[in-house]
């Protein structure tokens, strides 16, 4: 394992360089910590040192402070283990020191590694370095003195986007804005900065300490302006997350009582908020996002991703156009394949428009869009699919056309080629079942739309190869999305674990609960929307067709709601035509329609499961447990049956394809922050009352019983089940 460590050599110009050692991003681990504080303190002594440069090891001043360290604050809830970095490191030792000091930045300085630099008395760095205060979205803020120094160094405006947004700035835009003082090629980077800690040295470059600014701040009421109306924007933005308004009544804090203030009382509710829910969500997604690139026997195996430079979509309408358009945008070779010119033309238009449009929301710049667009070329038969490395399979939701398809497609495409579907709920050995080449075959289930959301579910059957599985992977990544490897079942991980979450919807509604009373629980416990406008959004002969797929594989658990059904009847298809649950006019939000009130009535009458003819009458908050709970339940089985690699993995997958809110952890993280124990129970008295719909698994029911959280890892006998 490379060394963690920091270093301090001293040139005869009199400069000691400080360099910070911990790959791949030199997060300031607590050691590192401690051995700035020492060397720091060895270059103050020292008579030989006239001044100090702070740099990062490997092209990477630092990613910030070492987010495992939260995590363990989580788990023992021992705040005591956050070291004192803010006054004692950046005030009391780097920023008043006695010797000045110049940050050298490579690669990125984020969090606590752009805290650093701005305790320092001037930055350099090198082209394209990003910088930012990512810290809100780990449900914590900057907390080495980045809520003070960052508005004094570039205004509060920019700073406050900054840091509200999490998002970095590139080296260049921080020039302009004060927060580098020079840009220079990377191969100059340490000269340069040497030189420069020489020159404040001898006064002839001005020796500033970031936190004792004012010129950049503007007038107290000018202040209080960007602040208002910052508190405004997170209400919208950051629904039930306290970091947001934390960070700005710190930053205030400083703006009106002083840098050194500011920093005093930004400690302490760093502290608060490191403890607080929102984080131990956060974090935990963070780590799970990045567990999800070791999926064992295939990531770990020495086995290498083998190149994949053209790939070909079959089917150009909403998904495969979406998929053309990201392996496009990255700049890999596209076949689009329709069945006729005129859906081609169709499928082309979609790319274009969908690159054409992240162009217009200022996403993409115009020459990599012509380049992205330049990389499809359209195809009505299979000539161009002699020398393909991937064909990824987009067509409509029917099990012979996607047969044939796949017969076909063994036999145009080289021996190499991997062989994938997009379905989002057929059993690809079903799919494949005509072929001899099952080892090829591997579900690649995007999100719509696909070219936006981030999830790419990864289906492997008992036969997909290994380096198939990883192929696959690497192209995920390339195409900018978080792949996550999970087992073949109906509706894979992510629909299948949601199934019931419109299901419990229906049944509410049935028994009497009102349809956007629904809606509004669950979107404000934090979904974008309620399970009733996203049927809306997606169709309802989507709904239909994931009904029945789902209806007859789990039939034991699956409510027959007449409602889609009597909403078809009445000419509604949700937003695709305006009229659903609620009514869709351009410009304007979804408003309820009522004149839907009188169906709702209908299927109430046919379903008759409402107690003695009675509504029934619940909570808010039983609401979204009537809803989430049986969607854990699913997740269980999910789990049960070993179709995810780990309980974390569903997290990211429910974060990332289903929007559930990422402040919560995941669908599982959140589950066991509810506890096991109350979920069974209520889905037990549920089931008595309502029927099979809420009866809890056998997983759940160990799981509770046994007291066991349900993200532990499989036992032993739940594992030799697994269908992995
Ligand atoms: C007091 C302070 O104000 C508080 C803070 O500083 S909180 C921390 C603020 N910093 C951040 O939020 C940055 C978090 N990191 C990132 O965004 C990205 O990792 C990055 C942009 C730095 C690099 O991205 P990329 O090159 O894609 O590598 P990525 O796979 O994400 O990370 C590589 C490894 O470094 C780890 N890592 C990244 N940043 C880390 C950090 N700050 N602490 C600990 N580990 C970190 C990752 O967990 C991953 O570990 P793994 O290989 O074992 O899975």
């Amino acid at each position: 394992m490379a060394q963690v460590k920091v270093t301090m050599e001293v040139g005869t110009d009199g400069v000691a360089v400080i360099t910070i050692f911990n790959p791949p991003v030199n997060a300031l681990a607590i050691p590192i910590i401690n051995a700035l504080k020492e060397k720091w303190t060895e270059a103050t002594i020292r008579n030989d040192v006239k001044a100090i440069v702070l740099t990062g090891n490997g092209g990477r001043f630092s990613g910030g402070f070492d987010i495992n360290v939260f995590q363990k604050v989580h788990g023992t809830g021992d705040i005591s283990q956050m070291p004192d970095v803010s006054v004692d490191l950046v005030v009391n030792t780097m920023e008043d020191c006695k010797k000045p000091a110049v940050a050298a930045i490579e690669g990125l300085a984020l969090g606590g590694g752009l805290e650093l630099a701005m305790g320092c008395h001037a930055r350099i760095a090198a082209p394209r370095a990003q910088l930012g205060l990512p810290e809100l979205s780990l449900g914590v803020m900057p907390g080495f003195g980045g809520t003070q120094r960052l508005p004094r160094l570039i205004g509060l405006s920019k700073a406050v986007e900054m840091m509200m947004t999490s998002k970095p700035i590139m080296s260049e835009e921080g020039k302009k804005l004060g927060l580098i003082d020079a840009i220079v090629p990377s191969s100059e980077l340490l000269k340069v900065s040497r030189q420069w800690a020489l020159d404040i040295a001898e006064r002839r470059k001005p020796w500033m300490r970031s936190l004792h600014k004012t010129d950049k701040i503007g007038s107290l009421s000018e202040a209080r302006e960007v602040l208002k109306v910052a508190r405004q924007q997170v209400k919208q933005t950051a629904k039930n997350m306290p970091q947001h308004v934390a960070c700005i009544d710190v930053i205030e804090e400083g703006i009106i009582h002083g840098g050194y203030a500011g920093v005093l009382k930004e400690a302490k509710v760093f502290k608060d908020l490191v403890l607080s829910e929102t984080s131990k969500g956060l974090v935990h997604v963070f780590f799970a996002q990045r567990a999800t690139s070791k999926v064992p026997n295939v990531t770990d195996i020495g086995l290498k991703p083998r190149t994949v430079k053209k790939v070909a979509v079959i089917g150009g309408g909403l998904m495969g156009s979406g998929i053309a358009t990201a392996l496009a945008l990255s700049n890999t070779f596209v076949v689009l394949k329709e069945i006729n010119s005129e859906y081609l033309q169709k499928g082309m238009k979609a790319i274009e428009a969908n690159v054409r449009g992240l162009v217009a929301r200022k996403k993409l710049p115009q020459d990599k869009a012509d380049k992205a667009l330049s990389m499809v070329k359209g195809a009505l038969d299979y000539s161009d699919f002699k020398d393909v490395d991937m064909v990824i399979e987009a067509v409509i939701e029917s099990v012979p056309l996607k047969q044939k398809i796949f017969s076909e497609i063994e036999k145009v495409c080289p021996p190499h080629c991997i062989l994938a579907s997009n379905t989002s709920t057929i059993d690809l050995n079903i799919i494949g079942e005509n072929t001899r080449s099952k080892d090829r075959i591997i579900g690649a289930h995007f999100f719509s739309p696909a070219h936006i959301m981030p999830l790419l579910e990864i289906v492997r059957t008992e036969k997909t190869s290994t380096q198939a599985i990883l192929d696959l992977m690497a192209v995920g990544k390339a195409i900018k999305k978080v792949p996550v490897v999970v087992g073949n079942c109906t509706g894979f991980a992510v629909n299948r674990t949601f199934f019931p979450y419109s299901q419990g919807a229906h049944i509410l509604v049935n028994l009497g609960v009102d349809a956007y009373r629904i809606d509004a629980q669950i979107t404000s416990f934090g979904l974008p929307m309620g399970p009733l406008q996203l049927q809306d959004l997606t169709g309802y002969g989507v709904a239909v067709a994931v009904g029945k797929e789902f209806g007859s594989a789990f039939s034991d658990r699956t409510f027959k709601s007449p409602l889609i059904d009597l909403l078809i009847k009445s000419g509604r298809n949700g937003k695709n035509n305006g009229k659903g649950f609620y009514i869709y006019e351009k410009g304007s939000k979804p408003r309820p329609d009522l004149s839907v009130l009188p169906i709702i009535e209908e299927s109430r009458r046919l379903t008759n499961i409402m107690p003695g003819g009675k509504p029934i009458s619940v909570t808010d908050q039983e609401i979204v447990e009537m809803i989430l709970f049986p969607v854990v339940n699913e997740a269980c089985r999910v789990l049960d049956e070993g179709i995810v690699v780990r309980a974390s993995d569903l997290d990211v997958a429910s974060v990332l394809g289903m929007s559930f809110p990422s402040y919560r952890g995941g669908i599982v993280f959140w589950a066991d922050t509810v506890g096991a124990g109350h979920i069974y129970k209520s889905l037990t008295k549920w089931s008595e009352l309502y029927g099979n719909f809420f009866k809890p698994s056998r997983f759940l029911e160990e799981r509770a019983t046994k007291g066991i959280a349900l993200s532990a890892p499989a036992t032993a006998s739940s594992a030799s089940r697994s269908r992995m």
